[in-house]
C-alpha cells in the first residue's frame, strides 16, 4: 500500500515536471518568435491630443512637417491603459530573467513624457510601475519555485549614469559626490555569461518585498536630493535598476544565471546647442553621445555588423549583455501628445522605429546561462530540454503590490 502511493507521488511529480518543462520551452519559444528586440510605445493622457491610435493596438499617426506620418510597434499603449496592463505585457521578460536570460527594459522620450511614470510609477496600488511589480512578480516566483528545489538569490544594484560617470543611487552620504563612482573600469562582465557588476557599487540582497521597498525607496531619495541641489539632474540622467539573479537546483546540479534591468533614460530632447553653455552643454553632449551610442549599438546589431560599438558609452558596456545576441531588450517609447511636443515625438519615434527595424535581424540568439556540474553555458535547446524539469512558475494574482513603491 504504501508502495503504491509513493510510486504515485512519484508519477504525479514527473508529470507535472513534464507539464512544466514543456511551459517553459513554450514560454521561450514565444518570447523569441516575438524577437528579442522589441518596441513599445505609450502615448500620454493630455486633453487634446496631436497623436491618432491605431485600432490595431500596435500603430500611431500624427500630421508633421507637412504630412501624415505612421508608425507601427509591437503594441501601442493609449492614454487609458494602466499600469497592470503595461506590466502584464512585459511580465513575460521577467518572466525570462528568472529562466536564466539577461534582460533589459528601458523607457525611452523627452522630458515629462512618462518614462518614469512607467518604470517606477507613483505610490499605491494602481499607480506602481514596472519596478515594484517586477520586484513583486519575481519575488512571488521565487517563492514557488522552493517547492520545486530551486533555490534563488536576488542581487540588486541602483545606478546612475551622468555625464558619462557611474553613480551609486545606494551609497550613503549626502552632497553632490556621494556615490561617485571614479574607476573608468567599474563594469565588470563576469566569464561565460557571469553576472554583471559595477565595482564599487552597492549590492543589496533581496529577500523581501519591504527590502526591495526600502532600496527602491533610497534611490529615488538620493535622485531628488539631486534634482534639488542640481536643477533637475534626474531627467538628465540615466537611471539602471540591476537586479542580478541566480537559480540553484541541488539534485540536478543545475545553476540559471539571469538578469533583470530596468532602465529609464534621460531626456531624448535636443538642447538648443547656441543657447545651451558650461554644464547644460556637456550634459547635452553627454546623453547625445549615450543616446547615440545606444542607436548606433542597434543598428550594428541589425546589420549583423562584426564589430558592435559597446564600449563608445557607459550605458551600452553596462547593458552588453542584455543588448547583444544573447539577451532580450524592450523598449518604450514614452510620447507626449499635445501639440507643441510633435516634434520631439516625431524624433521619439523615428528614432523606436530604428530600434523596431532591428528585430527580425536579432531574432532567435537569445540564449539562456545555465551551469550544470561539468557542463557550462550549454545551448539553448539543450539547456531548455534538461534543466525546466524543476519548476511552476506562475504569479500569485492574490499577491500584494502594496508597499513596493516609496
Ligand atoms: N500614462 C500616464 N498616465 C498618467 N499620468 C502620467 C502618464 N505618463 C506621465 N504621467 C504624468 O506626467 C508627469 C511627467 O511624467 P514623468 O515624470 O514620468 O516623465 P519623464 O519622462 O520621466 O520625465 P523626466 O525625463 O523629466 O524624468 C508626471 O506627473 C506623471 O505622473
Amino acid at each position: 500500500m504504501l508502495g503504491r502511493l509513493i510510486r504515485r507521488v512519484a508519477n504525479l511529480e514527473a508529470a507535472i515536471a513534464e507539464s512544466t518543462a514543456q511551459r517553459r520551452e513554450l514560454h521561450n519559444q514565444l518570447v523569441e518568435l516575438r524577437g528579442n528586440i522589441r518596441v513599445f510605445s505609450r502615448v500620454k493622457p493630455h486633453p487634446a491630443s496631436a497623436l491618432t491610435l491605431g485600432g490595431d493596438g500596435a500603430s500611431v499617426r500624427l500630421f508633421a512637417e507637412g504630412k501624415d506620418q505612421g508608425f507601427t510597434f509591437d503594441r501601442v499603449f493609449g492614454p487609458q491603459s494602466t499600469q497592470a496592463e503595461v506590466f502584464q505585457e512585459v511580465s513575460e521578460l521577467v518572466q525570462s530573467a528568472l529562466d536564466g536570460f539577461k534582460v533589459c527594459l528601458f523607457s525611452y522620450g523627452q522630458t515629462g513624457a512618462g518614462k518614469t511614470h512607467t518604470m517606477q510609477g507613483s505610490k499605491g496600488p494602481d499607480a506602481q510601475g514596472i519596478i515594484p511589480r517586477a520586484i513583486l512578480k519575481i519575488l512571488d516566483e521565487v517563492e514557488r519555485l522552493k517547492e520545486q528545489g530551486w533555490v534563488y538569490e536576488l542581487e540588486a544594484s541602483f545606478i546612475e549614469v551622468y555625464n558619462e560617470t557611474f553613480k551609486d543611487l545606494l551609497a550613503d552620504g549626502k552632497g553632490r559626490d556621494a556615490g561617485k563612482i571614479t574607476d573608468q573600469n567599474a563594469v565588470k562582465h563576469g566569464v561565460a555569461g557571469g553576472h554583471t557588476q559595477v565595482a564599487g557599487a552597492t549590492t543589496v540582497r533581496i529577500t523581501t518585498t519591504d527590502a526591495a521597498a526600502a532600496l527602491v525607496r533610497k534611490a529615488a531619495q538620493a535622485r531628488a536630493c539631486e534634482a534639488t541641489a542640481m536643477n533637475a539632474v534626474s531627467s538628465r540622467s540615466h537611471s539602471v535598476f540591476m537586479l542580478n539573479i541566480t537559480g540553484r537546483h541541488a539534485a540536478s546540479a543545475t545553476t540559471l544565471r539571469g538578469a533583470l534591468n530596468l532602465v529609464d533614460l534621460a531626456g531624448s530632447e535636443r538642447l538648443n546647442r547656441s543657447q545651451a553653455e558650461g554644464q547644460r552643454q556637456k550634459e547635452a553632449c553627454s546623453i547625445n553621445k549615450s543616446l547615440s551610442s545606444l542607436g548606433d549599438v542597434f543598428a550594428a546589431l541589425a546589420s549583423k555588423s562584426a564589430h558592435v560599438p559597446y564600449r563608445n558609452s557607459k550605458l551600452t558596456h553596462l547593458l552588453q549583455p542584455c543588448l547583444g545576441g544573447s539577451g532580450k531588450t524592450l523598449m518604450f517609447v514614452n510620447v507626449n501628445p499635445e501639440a507643441p511636443s510633435l516634434q520631439e515625438t516625431l524624433c521619439s519615434l523615428r528614432f523606436a522605429a530604428k530600434v523596431n527595424s532591428c528585430e527580425t535581424a536579432a531574432r532567435g540568439g537569445a540564449k539562456r546561462h545555465v551551469e550544470r556540474a561539468g557542463c557550462e553555458a550549454p545551448s539553448s535547446s539543450a539547456a531548455t530540454a534538461q534543466v525546466t524539469l524543476h519548476s511552476i512558475p506562475s504569479l500569485s494574482k492574490h499577491a500584494s503590490l502594496a508597499g513596493l513603491y516609496m
